[in-house]
């Protein structure tokens, strides 16, 4: 059967997606999977995030394809290591659950010489979800991601904002993109396991969500 699940992207790195991801994962009961993380010298990397904030057990979680040291985009990381990214490696994988697949960084990520991020989501085929900030600069940014993903035919399922909540920026994506917004994640002064399941639970949007991918 095929997998169920979202791709989630962002506008930028350190955007939100792994919040999103781990809010989606834990209101769908979904596997997660960081095909591609890097960074791993400066921090424990986004599996173990998402793994703690939803409760996953460890049969959710699939590893990342590849796990790279520094924090730079996944070619330039496997260059600095002597690794070449093999495409080849980076398909989905076959669970009973939803799927949860978070990219590294945005669409325009290089991935391998001549691959990019959005390159790998389009063989994926996931529907795709766009983290964006919701304040100032978010216009710009989301709707060069809406149109590169339009351009090469990428199933958008909608727009995820994080921070404060601007209904300017929200009409003028929706409208001028032709794009839903899914969720508004209002900043959430402490991130716990505990806020991310209360949330999950208490927004019906979500579950209704889960309906269409
Ligand atoms: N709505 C929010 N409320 C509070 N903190 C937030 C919110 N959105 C994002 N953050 C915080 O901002 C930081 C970056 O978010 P996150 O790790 O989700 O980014 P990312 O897009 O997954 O980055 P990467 O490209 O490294 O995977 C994290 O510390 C996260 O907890
Ligand atoms: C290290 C970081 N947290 C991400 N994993 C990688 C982000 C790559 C962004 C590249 C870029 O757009 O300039
Ligand atoms: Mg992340």
């Amino acid at each position: 059967m095929m997998s169920r699940g979202v791709f989630v992207t962002g506008t930028d790195t350190g955007i939100g997606k792994t919040l999103t991801s781990a809010i989606l994962t834990s209101a769908w009961h979904a596997t997660y999977w960081k095909p591609l993380q890097t960074g791993l010298n400066e921090e424990d990397g986004d599996s173990p995030t998402v793994k703690h904030l939803a409760s996953l057990p460890a049969e959710r979680l699939i590893p990342p394809a590849y796990a790279l040291q520094a924090p730079l985009a996944p070619s330039a990381a496997a260059d600095l290591e002597g690794i070449r990214i093999n495409p080849g490696r980076l398909v989905l994988p076959d669970v009973n659950q939803p799927l949860v697949v978070e990219g590294a960084g945005g669409v325009m990520v290089p991935v391998t010489e001549d691959l990019l991020m959005i390159d790998i989501m389009a063989r994926f085929a996931l529907p795709v979800v766009i983290v964006a900030r919701s304040g100032l600069g978010t216009i710009n940014h989301s709707l060069l991601t809406i149109e590169a993903l339009k351009r090469r035919g990428i199933e958008i399922l909608g727009i995820v904002f994080s921070g404060d909540e601007n209904p300017g920026n929200m009409r003028d994506i929706e409208r001028i993109g032709q794009v839903q917004t899914l969720l508004s994640i209002p900043k959430i002064a402490n991130i716990t396991p505990q806020t991310i399941s209360d949330y999950a639970k208490n927004v019906p949007a979500l579950n209704n969500l889960l309906h269409r991918v």
